[in-house]
């Protein structure tokens, strides 16, 4: 394909519509099929005057930016992006599987077996190396915003929070408190490592159905975020143990660097 992915001026009429895929805040993803190609995408509509309300126009502007530029397996392709009066529109890859959220839900216990955690998180460490060589932290990766290929593979999708290292956050929070690192519990800036304390968090989510610091009270939540408060039940492996153990350390310094976690035992202990 070419170079940069806006050459071509896109619009609505260049595409069928299909499906609702699903909600977001900001509008809504549906299954679409480019008339001439019949190439399938998934196209996410962005009301304006909502991304106006919410003042993220300059959020939804660099997230286009970033991901147009980003190719990566793990990574959701954006091809494009287009605009009439009302919304914004962006041109995305499809992924038939949907979220991982949604395949965590259908599993048995709701949890995934350690062979299939590790390799999602093992995908999920090469496209945080990738993003990180780009100074780009992506600090939202939670299952609801992780999609699947049509072989299960493991993307990335919803840069809506991603910014440009370092950065100290600037927003009020939204969304699941579940995921944050001590440091943004605190206020202050924070780095790459967020992403490896994220990965931690969604590790054992996977692994145990649930996230780790979850609790009824947002401030009990936070308390059990800097006191490293979390339980791991007796089925988890000593392997995974350690591993987890590694990700969620409250100090971001000493964090497993992800070139460490690519290697660790338990990522590659299914190697067959
Ligand atoms: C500012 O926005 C940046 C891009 O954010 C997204 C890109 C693609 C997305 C979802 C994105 O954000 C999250 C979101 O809107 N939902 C939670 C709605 C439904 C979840 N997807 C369902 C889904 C199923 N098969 C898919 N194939 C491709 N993309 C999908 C989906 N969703």
């Amino acid at each position: 394909g070419s170079g940069s992915s806006q050459k071509k001026a896109w619009s609505l009429s260049n595409f069928d519509i299909g499906r609702m895929l699903g909600r977001g805040k900001f509008g809504n993803v549906y299954m679409a099929r480019e008339k001439e190609s019949k190439f399938v995408v998934a196209l996410k509509v962005l009301f304006k005057k909502q991304v106006f309300a919410d003042n993220v126009e300059h959020q939804v502007r660099r997230e286009i930016e970033i991901q147009s530029h980003l190719r990566h397996p793990h990574i959701l392709r954006l091809y494009g992006y287009f605009h009439d009066n009302e919304r914004i529109y962006l041109i995305l890859e499809y992924a038939p599987e949907g979220t991982l959220f949604k395949e965590l839900t259908k599993q048995p216990n709701r949890r995934f077996p350690e062979k299939q955690t590790s390799i999602y998180i093992k995908s999920l460490a090469s496209a945080l190396i990738y993003l990180h060589e780009k100074e780009v932290i992506h600090r939202d990766i939670k299952p609801e915003n992780l999609l699947l290929g049509h072989k299960g593979e493991l993307k990335i999708a919803d840069f809506g929070w991603s910014v440009q290292e370092p950065n100290s956050r600037r927003h009020t929070l939204c969304g699941t408190v579940d995921y944050l690192s001590p440091e943004m519990v605190s206020g202050k800036t924070h780095t790459k490592s967020v992403d490896i304390w994220c990965l931690g968090v969604l590790m054992y989510e996977l692994l145990v159905g649930y996230a780790p610091f979850v609790d009824r009270e947002i401030k009990e939540t936070y308390k059990k975020i800097l006191k490293l408060d979390y339980k791991l039940p007796d089925y988890v492996s000593k392997a995974a143990a350690h591993l987890l153990g590694k990700l969620l350390v409250v100090n971001p310094e000493e964090r497993l660097p992800l070139e460490r976690v690519m290697i660790h035992p338990w990522i590659n202990a299914h190697k067959n």
